[in-house]
């Protein structure tokens, strides 16, 4: 055979190879628009149920639930989970949950799909119409938005809903859920460019999405949730006993008295308590509105979100006529101290802190930066601006690392630790790992503010100059800055922040030069194990 012969014969199989491609895509198409349009089998409590079998009796039909619970008996005692059997009840658990072929993407032209109305900064929340996320069968049709909700903790529902521990068509009651302190509709809420990167109605769903919740029978979630608590710090009692902070009955608390070790009533200090409210907000992001804020197009973003995530959200990409994504990522929490009503009110004056999560130093209390002594004198600040008839906000962001993570931060402080830990390099061994410095892009961050109704801040407790400019860019003024104290500055973090002021973070006190940077260096490791 000539090799002509060959390649001929080649570009034939090449040929049918592609035909058979496109004919596999198109019965694709095919089974994707005959999933949607063809009526969908019984549906019990919002979720399809496919007709099962018993394996011991083949004639007894079980339904889902009664799957989901044997499922479940096995797997909550190990003795009974035998493989051969086990493998047997997770195929029809898999069945039951998920009676359907796999439907891997959705297109907007297909039969059977239409999202439920939804226009971003629209002020009657009739109009907006609510954020339907859910891929149960009561909903699928009509979402209105990618991704899942509780941001990355949808793996964890993902598991529950697998290993049998949740029903995925519960229905919670939201009676007596509701926020114990009102976070009213502002002027931003009816702005689709000021809040993108969350729900603003998020905490209210219940209450404003009640006919589509209950007589439509849509999985509409809320994404925001606010209540009250009683915050207790041992350095704020510190602070108490020094007097810098100091009891008023209505902010700072007296803690009942400590017990001894046998019962009885210890007469040490017993510290203080604060007041406060919060709230919990789930990111959900309107893309138009968050591409617009970091200057790239809607489609770019799309794309870099799919392909980022390992093409978790192929309908990123499939449909542009869904503009609201729910991500994996981390949520924000407000704190409140004082009346939450003094924070829309212009005349009130407003102490604010934009906190970015440091588990190691906020909770662990590592001393190589200064994010928990930031945090706690940002909480004392605010607590005395409650105290003088104002109100103090902290805004705690989980952007762990500088949004870079911990193992990144980890192996950071490796390399700084062993190449000699001197202010100079600080920033440039972040960029030798994880190739920027900083990837918190507090473009979106404002928008909280903007939601709690926030028109200026008379103190903002923070050096940073990309959190000021973001916030001052977006239409609030900051009267005040401050630094950290010297005195809060633990020695070896001294590195972090001669390095950032040298970057351009505010200071009231010493200016940092380059050169400077040189001689700013941290403990080695070889010191600490002495
Ligand atoms: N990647 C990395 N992140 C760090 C390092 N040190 C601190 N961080 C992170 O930096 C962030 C600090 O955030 P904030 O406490 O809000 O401080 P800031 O934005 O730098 O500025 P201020 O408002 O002035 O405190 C947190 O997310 C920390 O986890 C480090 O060495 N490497
Ligand atoms: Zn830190």
């Amino acid at each position: 055979m000539s090799a002509g012969t060959n390649d001929a014969i080649l570009v034939q199989i090449l040929a049918q190879l592609n035909a058979l491609q496109v004919s596999q895509q198109t019965l694709q198409a095919k089974l994707d628009a005959l999933t949607l349009t063809t009526p969908l089998s019984p549906v019990r409590d919002g979720r399809q149920e496919a007709p099962l079998t018993s394996p011991t009796s083949p004639n007894l039909l079980l339904s889902p639930s009664a799957l989901l619970s044997r499922a479940h008996l096995a797997s909550s005692i190990p003795s009974m989970n035998t493989p051969p059997d086990h493998a047997t009840t997770d195929k029809e658990r898999e069945k039951a949950l998920y009676p359907g072929r796999v439907l891997l993407t959705t297109y907007p032209d297909q039969h059977g799909i239409k999202p439920f109305p939804l226009q971003w900064g629209v002020s009657d929340p009739a109009v907006r119409g609510p954020v339907i996320c859910s891929r149960l069968p009561s909903s699928i049709k009509q979402r209105n938005a990618l991704g899942a909700h509780s941001g990355s903790y949808s793996i964890y529902r993902a598991l529950a809903i697998a290993m049998g521990t949740l029903d995925p068509s519960h229905k919670p009651d939201y009676s007596n859920t509701e926020p114990p302190v009102p976070i009213p509709p502002q002027p931003a809420w009816y702005d689709p460019t000021k809040i993108v990167s969350f729900d603003p109605w998020g905490h209210l769903v219940p209450q404003v999405f009640k006919k589509e919740i209950e007589e439509l029978g849509l999985d509409v979630r809320p994404s925001i949730a606010v209540t009250k608590a009683h915050i207790k710090l041992s350095e704020i009692d510190e602070s108490a006993k020094r007097g810098e902070i100091t009891i008023d009955g209505r902010v700072v608390l007296p803690t009942r008295p400590l017990k001894n070790p046998d019962g009885t009533e210890s007469d040490a200090h017993p510290g203080v308590e604060i007041a406060a409210s919060k709230a919990a907000v789930e990111p959900v992001w309107y893309l138009p509105g968050v591409a617009e804020r970091f200057g790239i197009s809607e489609s770019l973003l799309r794309r870099a979100l799919f392909e980022d995530t390992g093409g978790m959200y192929p309908e990123l990409v499939t449909r542009p006529d869904i503009k609201v994504f729910l991500p994996p990522i981390g949520n924000l929490t407000v704190y409140i101290f004082g009346p939450p009503e003094h924070m829309a009110d212009e005349t009130k004056e407003l102490t604010v802190r934009v906190h970015d999560e440091c588990n190691g130093s906020d909770v662990f209390g590592s001393d190589i930066c200064t994010c928990k002594p930031y945090l706690v004198f940002a909480i004392e600040e605010c607590i005395r601006c409650a105290q003088r008839g104002g109100v103090g906000v902290v805004v705690y962001f989980r952007k762990e690392g500088r949004a870079l993570g911990e193992v990144t931060k980890y192996l950071v402080y490796n390399l700084r630790k062993r190449g000699g830990d001197s202010a100079d390099k600080y920033f440039k061994s972040t960029e030798l790992i994880a190739g920027v410095k900083d990837m918190r892009f507090q473009a979106l961050m404002p928008d909280v503010l903007h939601w709690l109704g926030i028109k200026k801040i008379d103190n903002m407790v923070s050096m940073s100059d990309m959190k000021y400019n973001a916030i001052v860019q977006s239409g609030i003024p900051i009267l005040k800055r401050y630094d950290i104290p010297e005195h809060l500055i633990p020695p070896d973090s001294r590195v972090e922040i001669d390095a950032k002021i040298a970057a351009g973070y505010f200071t009231s006190g010493k200016q940092i030069t380059e050169a400077d940077l040189f001689k700013t260096v941290g403990r080695t490791w070889e010191e600490t194990e002495h």
